[in-house]
């Protein structure tokens, strides 16, 4: 009998562990502990990690605080059960105030980065423009930023994905081809991607270059201090000055506190706990705010999702999520005017859909019979151009616990009805034989011409139409004037002389396009410029992956 070779997936985690990386799981700590470094970094995700690994490379003494868990290939099993639980912000059931939105970020060491879907967009030019006329971010045109966005394309190996995309995403392609709708392929950051689909629930192959198997390993390869499952609690204010950062160690669960505090005291902090998170601890810690600004102008992307059903097998759950998208209804709206959106085709798998769907009961269950042939569009509609949509505002729960109040204005309505449409459309010519809307009063609709004038007719409230969001933005808006910023065009805080905000919560809007790369190419920028002035020396710039 012949036995199959079975391939050894190398985890870079353990395997840095095993060489004696500084990694601290607060969860174990037996007393309270008092950390020094040059610099704090709080988060770990996109921002957290491109500065973590920029500050370290720059022989600065860096400590990084994750309140997730540092989880690896061989804990990424493929299943939701258990993905979302240990992965992200309230097991991926984080809710707008009203709950009519449900917002996915991730929670881990990595942050969103090992959770998401690899899709991969440069800012785009008119995001920029209107950043540079309305926030007078000079220094943010594409020419200035494009050396930054193409080095962090050559670390986190960001290309072209060469393999025809699934058919969840080639119906989108084709089906937009009957109505004569321009698509394109999306670049991702994979390398040796083995095309499973899963990304959502941590890559267990290791081919996505997210924060974890890429900035990360560096800081640490590089001496820096890794602390998981520590929430920062609050800054220390002194001044003008950050004096401490006080941290709760959270138990193994990653929930409840175990009793035990950190402090970390830093000749600088830099906060990256990503949009939501991030102006919620400079709430809780009292940063100076005078003209209340803080977690405001936080924008999500709504996303409506438009579900259909095939004779043949779609299988959304398998193959590169995003692998085709549009931007016909974002380039053919002016960016101030009604509101246009982008298109792509999510993965999809049982539970997140399910819990996306709408209906109940028995209606529900048959839609759940339908998964395999199922396919799916999603539009991501661009907020924060516009006076009507002026996005979220972060407030604090009794607990310190941040909640965003995101009211959906008519003007967004608006759009979630015209993307509706769109989608629908491009199902039928795809060859849909049902198009299924997600909005609670929405059928099953057999023709175009009949999801046309149900989907006009459809009153658009919250909890009715299902709008969902994983791109956190904004709530600590970028800006060199302090009435229209928390931070400057540099990052730095105003009001306080040694913290800076390196995160997708600095877009002073939404970026119209999936964000990492935005946050990937805007915090190298940031974190050279910090790194420089913390050595006095040029930053060496990080290698490629
Ligand atoms: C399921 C999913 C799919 C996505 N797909 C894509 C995609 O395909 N393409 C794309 O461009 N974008 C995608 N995104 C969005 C993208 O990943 C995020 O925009 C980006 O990672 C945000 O970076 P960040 O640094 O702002 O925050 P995050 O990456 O979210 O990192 C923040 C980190 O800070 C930690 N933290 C927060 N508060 C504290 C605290 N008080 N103390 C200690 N630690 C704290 C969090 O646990 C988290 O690890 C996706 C997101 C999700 C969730």
């Amino acid at each position: 009998m012949t036995t199959t070779p079975r391939t050894v997936i190398s985890d870079p985690i353990q395997a840095g562990l095993a060489t004696g990386w500084k990694v601290i799981d607060a969860s174990s700590l037996q007393d309270s502990k008092h950390i020094e470094a040059d610099v704090a970094v709080i988060g770990t995700g996109a921002g957290g990690g491109v500065t973590a690994e920029f500050l370290a490379l720059a022989g600065l003494d860096v400590v990084l605080v994750e309140e997730g868990p540092l989880k690896s290939s061989k804990d990424f099993k493929m299943r939701e059960a258990q993905a979302y639980p240990a992965l992200y912000q309230e097991s991926a059931a984080r809710k707008t105030k009203d709950k009519a939105i449900n917002i996915l970020q991730g929670r881990a060491v990595g942050g969103s980065t090992t959770v998401n879907w690899t899709t991969s967009f440069r800012t785009p030019n008119n995001t920029l423009a209107y950043w540079q006329k309305n926030f007078g971010l000079k220094d943010y045109s594409p020419e200035a930023l494009a050396p930054w966005f193409a080095l962090m394309e050559q670390r986190l190996n960001i290309s072209a994905w060469l393999t025809p995309p699934n058919e969840n995403n080639d119906l989108l392609r084709r089906g937009a081809a009957k109505l004569g709708v321009p698509t394109a392929a999306i670049k991702r950051n994979v390398k040796g991607c083995w095309n499973l689909g899963y990304c959502g629930m941590g890559c267990p192959t290791n081919a996505k270059q997210s924060m974890l198997v890429t900035t990360i390993p560096s800081a640490l390869i590089h001496g820096a201090t890794l602390i998981t499952r520590a929430r920062a609690d609050r800054l220390v204010l002194q001044g003008d000055k950050v004096a401490g950062l006080a941290c709760i160690a959270l138990d193994g669960s990653g929930l409840a506190p175990t009793g035990k505090r950190l402090e970390v005291r830093a000749r600088h902090y830099v906060v990256a706990g990503g949009a939501i998170n991030s102006p919620a601890l400079l709430m809780r810690s009292g940063a100076p705010d005078p003209h209340s600004l803080i977690g405001k102008r936080t924008f999500l992307h709504p996303t409506t999702i438009s579900a259909a059903l095939f004779d043949h097998k779609v299988e959304g759950f398998s193959g590169a999520p995003q692998s085709v998208y549009s931007d016909h209804f974002l380039d053919t709206q002016p960016i101030d005017g009604a509101i246009g959106y982008k298109l792509e085709a999510p993965p999809l798998h049982p539970l997140l859909f399910a819990s996306t769907m709408h209906g109940f009961g028995e209606k529900h269950a048959e839609s759940m019979k339908q998964f395999a042939n199922t396919h799916a569009l999603l539009a991501l509609l661009r907020d924060g151009f516009h006076e009507q949509s002026g996005g979220g505002a972060v407030q604090l729960k009794d607990d310190g616990s941040p909640v965003l109040d995101y009211p959906i204005s008519s003007f967004v309505w608006d759009g979630v009805r015209r993307s509706l449409l769109t989608m629908a459309e491009i199902q039928f010519a795809a060859g849909a034989k049902i198009v299924y809307p997600v909005h609670e009063a929405a059928e099953g609709y057999t023709s175009w011409e009949a999801a046309r004038k149900a989907i006009n007719g459809l009153v658009y409230k919250p909890l009715l139409a299902r709008v969902v969001s994983a791109h956190v933005m904004g709530g600590c808006a970028m800006s060199d004037d302090v009435r229209r910023g928390v931070v400057s065009s540099k990052g730095r805080y105003h009001g306080l002389s040694n913290l800076s905000v390196h995160d997708g919560s600095i877009f002073p809007t939404s970026i119209g396009a999936n964000p990492q790369l935005s946050i990937y190419g805007i915090t190298a920028k940031l974190a050279s410029a910090l790194a420089e002035e913390l050595t006095g020396k040029p930053a060496p710039m990080p290698n490629a992956a």
